[in-house]
């Protein structure tokens, strides 16, 4: 049995890991030029923005999800004093010259450090990013806040799906780093690009979460990806949070609550910093669409430990899906 999660990835080779030095380059390297970004459009429609407090947030949250996969929620206690606080610590970090960043790089067969976005392999071009990713202690008061408001939009999500709070047994506050929810902090940072037309900040992914908490500081460059519309600019809005369901979700919900494609574009004016907090069950959890939704609708994905199809995800990506489909 998998008992941690650095055991289901395979290792990475380095060039997959090591980011650019962004200080020094000056145009976009033949490495960083990925093929034709296709167009997008902007702000013809609108995320739904959901305030936590408001008496109906159950259906809200249930239509957001079921429509959209993605929502902004405001009131969601996490203060804008210390939503600045982890951007400027995400800026300072990010600043530290090259070689000092390097000596915290991730190992090619780990999960916490310095380097590329994990899915890297899987491309012949490389992202225009550089990211932290963070377990345990370091912005401790953050992680803490953001796991708080986690299990609040847990349980509103399994009251939209009307299924049991014993369906998500390991969602226990008192949960141990074994046992309880797995939560995974990560700084993104893409640079200012001297061509953004050609670098990709990162490539469209659907996260492996349940949902994933994503602020977006001041910068747009995060993009969902509709049918019939094509690429859709997320611009942030100031003191709101947005929500992205993951795959695990959509396994849960067997469906019902699709997975969001999304990316992330780069522009070339302005150094933007993402922070996603990842929230998802202990891996070694059984994940299976709730008996209380197949009562009267066959299950459409078989059922695994959280750590199976994490490492289904590691090795097959967009694939990993389809790969479980019953
Ligand atoms: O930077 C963004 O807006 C998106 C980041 C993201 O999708 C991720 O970290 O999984
Ligand atoms: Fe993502």
């Amino acid at each position: 049995m998998i008992s941690s999660v650095t055991e289901i990835y395979p290792p990475v080779n380095l060039h997959h890991i090591a980011p650019l030095d962004f200080s020094l380059v000056r145009e976009v390297p033949d490495s960083h030029a990925w093929p034709q970004l296709g167009s997008y459009s902007s702000g013809v429609e609108m995320v739904p923005v959901i305030d936590l407090n408001d008496t109906n947030v159950v259906k809200l949250v249930g239509q957001a999800c079921e429509t959209w996969g993605v929502f902004n929620i405001t009131n969601h206690g996490i203060s804008n004093c210390l939503l600045e606080e982890v951007e400027s610590e995400s800026r300072r970090l990010f600043s530290l010259p090259s070689q000092q960043k390097l000596k915290v790089l991730r190992s090619p067969d780990g999960i916490t450090g310095y380097g590329l976005p994990r899915i890297s392999p899987f491309f012949s071009k490389i992202m225009w990013h550089e990211g932290f990713t963070i377990r345990g202690n370091v912005l401790e008061e953050y992680q803490k806040e953001m796991k708080k408001l986690a299990e609040r939009l847990l349980s509103v999500m399994v009251g939209a799906l009307g299924i049991a709070r014993e369906d998500v047994n390991w969602a226990n506050p008192l949960g141990d780093e074994v046992n309880g929810a797995q939560t995974t902090l990560q700084l993104n940072s893409y640079p200012a690009c001297p061509e953004p037309d050609r670098a990709m900040g990162m490539v469209p992914h659907t996260d492996t979460s349940l949902f994933t908490i994503l602020c977006q500081s001041s910068t747009s460059g995060l993009q969902i990806f509709r049918d019939e519309v094509g690429w859709l600019t997320l611009p942030p809005q100031t003191g709101a949070l947005t929500v992205n369901v993951g795959d695990l979700l959509h396994i849960l919900s067997n469906a019902r609550f699709p997975s969001v494609l999304h990316r992330a574009i780069v522009n070339n004016t302005h150094h933007r910093i993402s922070t996603a907090f990842f929230y998802a069950p202990p891996i070694s959890a059984q994940i299976s669409p709730s008996s209380r939704l197949i009562d009267h609708q066959a299950p459409k994905y078989r059922s695994m430990s959280c750590g199976e199809y994490i490492g289904i995800k590691a090795k097959h990506l967009e694939k990993a899906l389809s790969l479980v489909r019953l």
